[in-house]
């Protein structure tokens, strides 16, 4: 006899920019009782007032019931916990986390990206600081001021426990939000991760008015790095073929509501990453990911030339010209990744 599927009605959303927002509205549309955790008293207050988020998904209401707290315990006490605070930030919200959530808690990481200080992905961190939790990820292409308008969505749930990516990909799904149950969590995160590297040089070539015909070569020959570097984790390759390999690099690489993606353009355009940095632009968390990846595909002796030369760009090493002209005369080889 099949074992009942896990039901959970309280969700603890950590994290209260625009993606935990957009997820705590559909938590709450799916019928759970949405706990957002942020640090900001005032977002808090405000999406308790019932007048949204303006800081990050400004002019969507809240129609739902969102509960917001700045008390971390509160949201920890949830069934399950969605993980959405920027990638960089994810150890110190778990080692804040590690007293107060109960073991066998599912855990799903919802940040894109590597952690630059120990080249660990999201759910290698997860395993250092919180043992107790069940892992999974949830990724693919939804932006969300989308998702929170409500717009139809797809995404991938994934975790080594497939009982427990069909629970969490029913729990949160509604009529316009689509969760697809998979495995394969490495492949999802790397997908996820990489692609916003990928979304700055193609940012980058857009803004610098180098066609159409350059832009899809990049998104193709990125499309083979982030192949090598899955191969080598043994993530599957139909991973990468779906929601959130090749379903999230299209988005990302062709949409100027992508932070990365804009970042990219403002490069091409001839702004100095330090400035835009200094200027405090949106989040792109492909200038953080793109100097751990090529340092571990380095170590890991897999072929990412489109990951260095954006590395080296965010590092303010090596200028867009001198990149785009180093791509072009590589040797030649042949086309297989
Ligand atoms: N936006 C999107 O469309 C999507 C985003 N993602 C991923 O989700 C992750 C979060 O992105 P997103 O919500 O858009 O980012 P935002 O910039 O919109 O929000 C970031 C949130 O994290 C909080 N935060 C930042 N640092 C810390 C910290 N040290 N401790 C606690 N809270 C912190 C911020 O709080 P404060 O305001 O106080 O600084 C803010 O509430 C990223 O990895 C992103 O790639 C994934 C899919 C879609
Ligand atoms: O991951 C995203 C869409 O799937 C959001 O992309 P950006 O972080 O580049 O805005």
């Amino acid at each position: 006899m099949r074992a009942a599927m896990e039901r959970f009605e309280t969700i603890g959303i950590i994290g209260a920019g625009a993606w935990g927002s957009a997820l705590a509205l559909v938590a709450a549309r799916a019928g759970k009782k949405a706990i957002l955790w942020g640090r900001d008293a005032e977002t808090v207050a405000s999406v308790n007032a019932g007048t949204g988020n303006p800081r990050y998904l400004p002019g969507i209401a809240f129609k739902e019931a969102v509960s917001a707290t700045t008390d971390l315990a509160e949201a920890a006490r949830a069934n399950l916990l969605l993980l959405v605070t920027p990638a960089q930030t994810l150890r110190a919200i778990l080692r804040d986390l590690a007293p107060l959530v109960a073991e066998g808690t599912p855990v799903v990481l919802c940040a894109k990206g590597i952690e630059r200080a120990t080249g660990r992905l999201m759910s290698e961190v997860l395993a250092e600081e919180l043992p107790q939790a069940r892992p999974a990820a949830l990724s693919g292409p939804s932006f969300a001021s989308d998702v929170a308008k409500g717009l139809p969505t797809a995404v991938t749930v994934a975790s080594p426990d497939g009982a427990l990516a069909d629970a969490i990909a029913d729990g949160l799904s509604t009529p316009a939000f689509r969760p697809y149950a998979a495995t394969d969590l490495i492949g999802v995160e790397i997908g996820g991760a990489l692609k916003n590297v990928l979304a700055i040089a193609a940012g980058a070539v857009a803004g610098a008015r180098l066609g159409k015909s350059a832009e899809a070569a990049l998104i193709a020959r990125g499309f083979a790095e982030i192949r090598r570097f899955s191969r080598n984790r043994r993530a599957e390759p139909e991973t990468l073929m779906g929601l959130s390999g090749l379903g999230d690099l299209m988005l990302t690489c062709s949409s100027v509501q992508s932070r990365n993606y804009a970042f990219g353009i403002r490069i091409g355009e001839g702004a100095a990453v330090a400035d835009l940095l200094a200027e405090g632009c949106p989040l792109a968390e492909g200038a953080m990911t793109a100097p751990v990846a090529r340092d571990l595909a380095r170590v890991e002796a897999i072929d990412m030339p489109i990951t260095e030369v954006v590395a080296e760009i965010v590092e303010g090493s090596l200028a867009l010209d001198a990149a785009i002209d180093r791509l072009m005369r590589r040797p030649l080889k042949r086309e297989e990744a």
